[in-house]
């Protein structure tokens, strides 16, 4: 498995240290039989007590390495077994991190979690199965066929036939198990799909009432699931009880063949108890590989799937963007453009999302998206973090082009607020501060001041310490929706992209967030998508969204003038409103 390649560098000393005792281990199982054999023959029939002391003591000395070989091995195999999973389980946490939007949006997200913990967790029962137990078993098996045959070889025959039959069924195992284990961690990937669909929407689930009919999309994921489990399962029930019955009848023939050559004078009671002892190795070392076989098509299957994560291409890469302070030097540059941009989803068919866009706009201007769902505004902006790049037509930064950019430089002097809230677990200060760790306790005030929210902080009795449940339970929307804005302004960017995210606040609140954030105005480049028209109307500018494409841009007053998109936005919503906004402009 190349995935392995990595590693072997790092472990791959001990795995050989580990290998060198399991040969020990190997070779003390080997002479047992041999020692008794003698015991048997020349000490016990031969009542010669002097053979049986000494040999009785060899083979306890034998046992006793075999011990601490067994010892020194299990120590170093769940050693370098756990810490080669848990680097695995880093390095393919850190690589899903890295990869591009387009990437994440293609790979499901149960799917990628399955990788990180049930995939990772059968290679690493494989390397461990590998350093306990599994090289040793060609060791012992190679071992006792030398043995037998140097102990009696026309005996050695009934070997020939049974060794080519079972190596015959674990290669038909093999075959039949690999496809069968795929689709188990299929079906896992499918389960897992559904649960976290549940878990992340029981309240809509107990809204409509809709256990039962999530109860049945469960059961139909889990029952595929045991299906597909039992159908692998299946097959190694079948094909271990006919090696060990191929072996078996080996034991069989042996004695029986034995019997016949004891009483012929070609051999002694004590070869044959040893002869049967390597057929019973053999026997273990056969039903070992068998079993190899079986982790080795698990891991295998797991090592695919991990290989197509760590082999997707990493985030882009570009140049780096100067500190903040030296994008204004780039004189008569406009802070964004957009040149003639086209943008389709990877793999979407029909027409494109996005079409031929293209407008500027000024550092620290304030511009409203405003345009029917689907219209196209949440992608247009994520363009410009370089969430993806434009099929066509360029979009500029502070006057670089944003495909020769370093996301994460570009990435560093923005700040983003989706449309569904993020928070996560830790306390109010630790999320807010998550745009900047490097935010004084009162910059975080401050920033929470101007999202309105200090004043609910401030009322909570542990304040900032408060603590943020999972996904931000104990708050409401619109408390959710302050923290997020927050956080974003704690990082003090350049550009701020508000993205629908005011829409669970009252006018009252969002009028006192944008009057607080216009104090600051001038100096940030402020995009702000909305549904409700009062969100965008004092815009320094409106750039109406339809279809993909733009229908109009510029003040609120001249796109009443001019634009019929924006004339229907404002028929639609205006007599609501109304009042609303009244209320906002006298607060
Ligand atoms: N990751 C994606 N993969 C494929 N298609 C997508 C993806 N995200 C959005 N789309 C499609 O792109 C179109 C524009 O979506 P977008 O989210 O940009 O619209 P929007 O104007 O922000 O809508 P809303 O106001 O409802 O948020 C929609 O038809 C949507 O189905």
């Amino acid at each position: 498995m190349s995935l392995f390649r990595k590693y072997r560098s790092q472990y791959g000393r001990s795995f050989l240290i580990a290998v060198v005792f399991l040969m020990f281990e190997a070779l003390a199982d080997l002479l047992q039989p041999a020692i008794l054999a003698i015991i048997i023959d020349k000490g016990v029939l031969a009542g010669d007590m002097r053979t049986v002391y000494w040999c009785g003591s060899l083979m306890l000395l034998v046992t006793a390495l075999g011990a601490v070989s067994a010892l020194i091995r299990n120590l170093l195999s769940s050693r370098v077994s756990q810490r080669f999973g848990a680097e695995l389980r880093a390095d393919l946490y850190e690589k899903m991190q890295t990869l591009p939007t387009d990437e994440l949006d293609r790979l499901d997200r149960a799917s990628l979690i399955t990788r990180l913990t049930n995939d990772v967790t059968q290679i690493q029962n494989f390397v461990n199965g590998l350093m306990r137990i599994f090289v040793k078993a060609p060791l012992l098996g190679i071992g006792a066929v030398i043995m037998a045959v140097r102990l009696n070889p026309p005996m050695s025959i009934i070997l020939i036939a049974i060794v080519p039959i079972v190596a015959f069924l674990i290669a038909m195992n093999l075959r039949i198990g690999f496809p069968r284990f795929a689709r188990v961690q299929e079906a896992l990937d499918r389960m897992n799909g559904y649960t976290r669909d549940f878990l992340s929407g029981i309240r809509v689930v107990k809204a409509f009432n809709r256990y039962e009919d999530e109860a049945v999309k469960f059961e139909h994921s889990n029952e595929s699931y045991r299906q597909a489990s039992e159908q692998a399962l299946r097959g190694m029930a079948i094909f271990n009880p006919l090696i060990a019955l191929t072996v078996n009848i080996g034991i069989v023939m042996i004695l029986w063949v034995g019997g016949l050559r004891i009483d012929h004078g070609h051999m002694q009671a004590g070869q044959v108890v040893a002869f049967i002892n390597y057929m019973q190795q053999i026997l273990f070392s056969l039903m070992t590989i068998s079993m190899v076989f079986n982790t080795f098509v698990r891991a295998k299957t797991s090592a695919g799937r991990i290989t197509e994560v760590l082999a997707k291409p990493s985030r882009p890469t570009g140049a780096i963007l100067p500190a903040s302070g030296e994008h204004s030097a780039q004189a008569g540059k406009p802070c964004i453009q957009f040149d003639h941009v086209t943008f389709s989803y990877e793999g979407a068919a029909g027409e494109p999302v996005l079409h031929d866009l293209t407008f500027t706009i000024e550092r620290g201007e304030t511009v409203g998206i405003i345009g029917s769902t689907g219209s196209g505004k949440s992608t247009l902006v994520h363009l410009i973090p370089r969430f993806y790049d434009p099929t066509n037509g360029s979009v500029f930064v502070h006057g670089n082009d944003t495909k020769q950019v370093d996301p994460a430089s570009l990435r560093s002097r923005m700040a983003i607020v989706p449309q569904q809230t993020v928070l996560f677990t830790g306390t109010i200060k630790d999320n807010i501060r998550w745009g900047n760790e490097a935010a004084t306790p009162e910059q975080i005030e401050e920033a929470a001041s101007v999202a309105a929210a200090h004043d609910f902080i401030a009322a909570s009795p542990l304040g900032y310490d408060t603590i943020v449940g999972q996904g931000g339970v104990n708050f409401s929307g619109g408390q959710k929706q302050r923290l997020s804005i927050a956080r974003a302004l704690v990082r003090q960017p350049d550009i701020l992209i508000l993205d629908d995210c005011t829409s669970a606040l009252d006018v009252v609140i969002e009028a006192k967030i944008k009057a607080a954030l216009k104090k600051g105005a001038g100096k940030v480049t402020c995009l702000l998508i909305a549904q409700r028209m009062s969100s965008v109307m004092d815009a320094d500018r409106i750039i109406v969204m339809d279809d993909g494409r733009i229908a109009g841009i510029g003040k609120h007053e001249e796109l009443l003038l001019n634009c019929k998109v924006y004339q229907e936005i404002y028929r639609s919503q205006w007599g609501k409103e109304n009042d609303q906004h009244a209320a906002a402009a006298q607060c």
